[in-house]
């Protein structure tokens, strides 16, 4: 028998020998769990069998209630347990499938033979608990299953590190129990492993990619040095996917200390959160909290206000006139120094012009905002604003009390006891006989009621420090930088109540530092996927918001695609004078096979730096079409061919919403079932959709058709960005239709690969 199949079999072997004690354990936790249940199912029958309730004394009180507590912690760790077995019985059952993916044998310095390390999605010890039959991927140890080929190696210990040599790395594929394949690999992880994954279908939700992490992409997921983490990477190197199993990482990393709860991602689109929200589960891992900064944005908004969503915002710059007013308050208010504006202004405003409310009680002015002015700004300059402010409040808190003492013998209060029910009358007297507050009469308490009643809204008021008229301080900033006609455009969106998108960002800012930032204690670390969209004083938002939380930036200048992106600015360039920041920079596209790559990366300015995998599939084509009607005939023949032709997912992309609906009108007219996508769908229903570029944005499909590549459509440089994104959406095919003249960006490109 030859070496390679001696080997084979012996792998086999092993494999069958770890999936019987997957089994066991599996049988082994059922009983557990069985058993398990059976107690709470008792306990929480029996409850009160063991609890004497006795309520006569004093002590006896006590006593009843001792012998509660210690129930009821009996069973909520029984609970608590039994969610624990059924997570381990989880994730058994995914090992069974795929026990492990890779291996190396690593020969500890001083050591005279090799350790086989099996790396899987969980660690498995064997039956008596003393050797590993799987290591978890996130283990120390199976770092170097990442970082080295065969040769010297380390990995990271408490005290330390380890060194030695790895003396084999090995790759296998695993499904349903069976080995199908294994290779020998050097420090790349596995072509032929890459190549059968990548060359797969796109599926609705993205996959993990645990078994073939790349050495860049593992740099990613294992960073713990920097406060900061900037991934600046090429569509389709990973960024989506290596922040994903970096939290996968760090909840194994931090588990005694952090849960999934402590993170949060903040995403392009509802239909991105939907795309990867089944990495982590498929890792037995909780989710981390999604959001976008429109959702964030939305929950802070006051009541009766409207919030624009980026999306009609780029919808209005992808089809307004230059130079409108809004077109330079934008440039404005996503400047790159928007930020230490802000902090000048707000310096400005400790020594003069806090604009106050005025607080009312009663229907009449109570405290009027010249009189909140005047006492704040007696008070000493050298305490900050917020700081201030609580002073303010303490002194409204106690006037507040002195009021509503008054008030209580005013005829108004006469007129109201005589309106209350018998149930208010009622709670009133027993009150009194509670408290056995004998001063105080029940008509008193009343009283002290139906002014405590009316004063409430002033108090909550009062305790959330909702004493500055923020909207004017914020509209008063542009007057203050002498930029009077965006003021006016702002104070009309404003009296309409409409917040614009490029508004919300610097608004709340400037309200977190008037007022004190919200708490968010518990956020330790935040994701910050497509990056490259957000404008300075958004970032500047969100660190002011956690200061002390770790931040993991990812994103590509290159598919920038919002107006404001121009400006000079972008979030993934480190600060010169930041320490805490780190950059890492993925070059490697995954997504698209090579012709695609050759394709696209042309499209960009030092695009020749982007590096593809060798992949094979067809070259990308550019369709020219005279006229409306033949671009719709041509367009929809050619989606219905695909649709016969192609599995998996087509999406056709439009530069606009607009656009999408009329491309979406030409396929239902030819019988085709497409999905159109719009900003609130949050699922993909159907294999064929139409969208416009930015809610396509991190997510791929098998092909991609782009509806109109035309000089019409895309001729500003912006533009060349926006096609960029679209065209590397695409995993296996992509078409560029054009109507008319083709854009500038895609005359004279290659599409030999
Ligand atoms: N190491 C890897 N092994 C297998 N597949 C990978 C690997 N890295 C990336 N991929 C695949 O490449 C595709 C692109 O990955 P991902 O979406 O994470 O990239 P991205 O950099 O976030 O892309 P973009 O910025 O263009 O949205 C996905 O299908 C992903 O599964």
């Amino acid at each position: 028998m030859s070496d390679e199949h001696k080997e084979w079999d012996e792998e086999k072997a092993r494999l069958q020998t770890v999936i019987s004690q997957i089994q066991k354990k599996k049988e082994q936790l059922q009983e557990d769990i069985s058993e398990l249940k059976e107690d709470v199912l008792e306990l929480r029958q029996t409850f009160w069998d063991d609890v004497t309730v006795n309520l006569d004394e004093p002590d006896d009180v006590i006593e009843t209630q001792a012998s509660m507590k210690q129930r009821a912690e009996l069973l909520s760790e029984r609970e608590r347990s039994h969610g624990l077995f059924h997570q381990q019985s989880k994730t058994l059952r995914r090992l069974e499938d795929a026990p492990y993916f890779g291996r190396i044998d690593f020969r500890e310095d001083g050591d005279t033979e090799a350790e086989s390390v099996y790396i899987g999605i969980a660690s498995l010890m064997d039956e008596n608990d003393e050797e590993f039959l799987i290591y978890d991927w996130r283990a120390p140890i199976s770092s170097m299953y990442y970082d080295f080929a065969p040769g010297r190696a380390h990995y990271p210990t408490l005290d330390g590190g380890v060194e030695g040599e790895i003396t084999l790395k090995r790759q296998y594929i695993v499904k349903s129990g069976k080995l199908e394949g294994m290779f020998d690999t050097g420090l790349t992880i596995g072509d032929e492993l890459l190549q059968s994954l990548l060359g797969q279908q796109s599926s609705p939700q993205m996959k993990s990619i645990v078994a073939s992490i790349q050495r860049e992409q593992n740099q990613v997921i294992r960073n713990e040095k920097s406060k900061t983490l900037i991934v600046h990477g090429v569509a389709g190197s990973g960024k989506t996917s290596a922040a994903l199993q970096r939290v996968a990482y760090l909840l194994y990393k931090h588990r005694e200390k952090m849960n999934a709860g402590n993170m949060v991602l903040f995403s392009p689109n509802p239909l991105f959160n939907r795309y990867v929200s089944n990495v982590l589960p498929e890792l037995g891992e909780e989710n981390l909290q999604q959001t976008t900064l429109h959702q964030h944005f939305q929950k802070r908004l006051a009541k009766g206000w409207q919030l624009e969503s980026p999306y009609a915002h780029l919808e209005y710059f992808l089809s307004e006139q230059e130079n409108s007013v809004r077109s330079r308050g934008l440039e404005i208010k996503t400047s790159p120094q928007l930020g230490e504006q802000l902090d000048a202004y707000l310096s400005s405003l400790s020594d003069a012009g806090l604009i106050f409310k005025d607080l009312f009680l009663l229907g009449d002015i109570w405290v009027s905002k010249n009189q909140l002015q005047e006492y704040f700004y007696r008070l000493d300059v050298n305490i900050s604003i917020p700081n201030r402010l609580e002073l303010v409040a303490e002194w409204l808190q106690t006037m507040l009390r002195i009021t509503e003492r008054e008030e209580r013998y005013k005829a108004w209060v006469d007129e109201e006891m005589e309106m209350l029910d018998q149930e208010t009358y009622r709670r009133a007297y027993e009150k009194v006989h509670q408290t056995f507050n004998d001063q105080m009469s029940e008509e008193e308490l009343l009283r002290k009621l139906v002014v405590r009643r009316k004063v409430k809204p002033l108090r909550r008021k009062i305790e959330a420090f909702d004493l500055l008229d923020v909207e004017s301080l914020y509209i008063q900033f542009y007057r203050w930088q002498e930029n009077k006609v965006i003021a006016e455009e702002t104070v009309y969106a404003f009296q309409n109540k409409e917040m614009h998108w490029e508004d919300a960002a610097p608004f709340f800012f400037l309200e977190d530092q008037l007022k004190g930032r919200p708490a968010y204690a518990d956020i330790r670390h935040i994701f910050i996927d497509e990056a490259q969209d957000y404008s300075g004083i958004q970032i500047r938002y969100l660190q002011n918001l956690f200061p002390y939380t770790r931040m993991t930036l990812l994103g590509d200048v290159n598919q920038a695609v919002h107006a404001h992106t121009s400006a000079g600015y972008s979030p993934l360039v480190q600060e010169a004078a930041e320490k805490n920041q780190e950059t890492i920079t993925l070059l490697r596209s995954y997504r698209s096979t090579q012709p695609i790559v050759e394709f696209t990366k042309q499209l960009i300015p030092n695009g020749e730096q982007i590096e593809s995998f060798e992949r094979s599939g067809p070259r990308p084509e550019i369709i020219k079409t005279e006229s409306l009607e033949q671009h719709e005939q041509s367009l929809g023949s050619m989606v219905e061919d695909l649709q016969k032709r192609a599995p998996g997912t087509i999406a056709v992309i439009t530069k606009t919403f607009a656009e999408s609906e009329q491309v979406w009108q030409w396929l239902e007219k030819k019988g085709l079932n497409a999905q159109l996508i719009n900003e609130h769908t949050t699922d993909f229903k159907e294999e064929l959709m139409v969208l416009p570029i930015y809610l396509a944005k991190g997510i791929e499909f098998d092909v991609v058709v782009i509806d109109d590549a035309s000089s019409n459509k895309y001729h500003e440089e912006r533009d060349r960005y926006l096609l960029y994104t679209a065209c590397t959406r695409a995993m296996h095919e992509l078409y560029l239709y054009t109507n008319g003249q083709p854009s500038p960006f895609i005359t004279g490109l290659s599409q030999e690969s």
